[in-house]
């Protein structure tokens, strides 16, 4: 089952990698065409009703492949101008015959055997607004086969198409029941497994906006247990963490060192702590633990933290400490070893298949950084490519650890976070890279947060979710 998040999700990605969805857009077309002569044989009178999105542009190249054998009638709702975008000019390029205009659309139902429904798909947001809902109510009194392409527009609102057969890509869409969506036909159309299984402006999708009129506090609160040896790694963690939306980053540390790290940054706080955790510590949304503690930390508190909080990151040293821990599945954990601590920590090589038996085993997310991440809860497995070698110095880990915790602290469950994560942490070193050659620092990297947000959340249509 697809959500629609997830669907957007693929299609941003695909989009980043591969370039436009054409090539999909026609192999969606071709199977709606093949699912309608293979239900209803050929020589049938066809009205296509499109939107103005990328489900009216799988149904004109449906309505390209049917008018070989059929008699076809292709509705633009929004008039043929509204069918703009680049791929739906090329849609449009593909079919012969003529696309009229709304005015038509009474006669064009009157007169055809099977409609077929490519009004609104998994863009949608809402109920649909006109000229769609009189559409949809027309097509749903005629009294004709309907064939609703990808889902019944509408779907999930009061104004439907309650279709006789979905042709739905990839995978059964969110909300869709035999009820709602009449028979579901599944058609495959060469998703590449990369478009689902890679990092990517897809993940910016499920970033937590702030809802407007919420206070402070409630778009991330962040507790950072490190800095115990190494003042300057939970430096760069809280760093982190702010640059990517989380509202308030508390650092626990040593006595000593709390100075040190206050004096880098007046936008967190520090706590120095003794023999015991303070409360407050938990009262957090989550927890990173580990940047700076170094070999020697106790391991009773270390032990007791991990045990108290529910959504954790762990990093670097104390991650030794997990094969004695048992199953965490109750809880959100996130470890991010790279290849020597996966193999101190788990007894095994640093391969994806591993990472993967790890994770299952033990109930956590784990991020095994390299050249190219891998990213696995022990059911799926992802990678996240990109980055440069400049990425071997100090203080990436932390950085990636801190953005993860951070996303983590806003709400995102752990393996979207660690997706968008390790996204974000290539993406600002690629960013830096393209400025200052490979001699820029993690300086340079958590300032370019904010543009890696700006520059993708675009490609992703952050904007147009946010609206709705
Ligand atoms: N993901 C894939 O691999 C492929 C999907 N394809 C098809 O594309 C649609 C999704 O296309 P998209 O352009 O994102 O959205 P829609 O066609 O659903 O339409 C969005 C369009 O409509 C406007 N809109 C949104 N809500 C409403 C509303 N309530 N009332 C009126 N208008 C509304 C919005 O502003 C947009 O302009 C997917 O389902 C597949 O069918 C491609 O074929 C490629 C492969
Ligand atoms: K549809």
């Amino acid at each position: 089952m697809l959500s629609y998040l997830e669907s957007a999700r693929i299609d941003a990605n695909y989009r980043y990698f591969y370039g436009d969805l054409f090539r999909l857009m026609l192999n969606a077309g071709r199977a709606v065409s093949e699912v309608v002569e293979e239900e209803f044989g050929k020589g049938q009178r066809i009205c296509v009703v499109c939107g103005s999105g990328n489900n009216g542009g799988d149904g004109i190249v449906a309505a390209s492949e049917l008018i070989k054998s059929n008699s076809v009638s292709v509705i633009a709702l929004r008039g043929r101008e509204s069918l703009s975008t680049d791929m739906l000019k090329r849609a449009v390029e593909t079919y012969n015959g003529p696309i009229e205009g709304p005015e038509m659309l009474d006669q064009c139902i009157a007169n055809c055997t099977i409609v077929i429904d490519a009004i609104l798909g998994v863009g949608a947001h809402g109920t649909p607004r006109e000229p769609y809902a009189s559409a949809i109510r027309k097509i749903n009194t005629s009294g004709k086969a309907v064939v609703s392409i990808d889902v019944p527009s509408g779907l999930g609102s009061e104004i439907a198409v309650r279709p006789h057969i979905t042709v739905t890509f990839t995978d059964v869409k969110e909300g869709m029941t035999g009820e709602n969506s009449g028979k579901i036909v599944v058609r495959d159309i060469g998703i590449p497994r990369d478009a689902v299984y890679r990092a990517g402006p897809g993940d910016m999708l499920f970033y937590p906006y702030p809802e407007p009129g919420s206070h402070k506090g409630m778009n991330g609160t962040l507790s950072v247990f490190g800095g115990w040896s190494y003042y300057g790694s939970a430096v760069i963690a809280a760093r982190a963490a702010l640059a990517a939306g989380c509202d308030l980053v508390k650092v626990y540390t040593t006595r000593e060192n709390a100075p040190l790290i206050a004096s880098h940054s007046f936008e967190y706080m520090v706590s120095s702590i003794g023999d015991s955790v303070p409360e407050e510590a938990f009262r957090s949304r989550c927890i990173l633990l580990g940047p700076g503690l170094g070999r020697d930390f106790d391991r009773r508190i270390v032990s007791q933290i991990i045990m108290r909080a529910q959504r954790i990151v762990l990093d670097a040293d104390p991650l030794r400490l997990l094969p004695h821990l048992g199953d965490l599945s109750g809880k959100e954990v996130v470890v991010t070893p790279h290849a020597s601590e996966f193999r101190d920590m788990s007894g095994m090589d640093p391969v994806p298949e591993n990472a993967m038996e790890f994770a299952k085993s033990h109930g956590v997310v784990v991020v095994l950084k390299g050249e190219e991440d891998i990213i696995t809860d022990g059911n799926s497995l992802y990678r996240c490519t990109g980055g440069n070698p400049r990425m071997t110095m100090g203080g990436t880990g932390d950085m990636l650890a801190g953005l993860i915790s951070a996303l983590m602290s806003k709400g995102m469950p752990a393996l979207r976070a660690s997706l968008l994560g390790t996204f974000i942490n290539k993406s600002a070193a690629d960013m830096c890279m393209e400025r200052k050659g490979l001699w820029y620092s993690v300086s340079d990297m958590i300032g370019a947060v904010p543009e890696v947000f700006l520059r993708y959340s675009d490609g992703a249509k952050i904007n147009s979710f946010r609206a709705h």
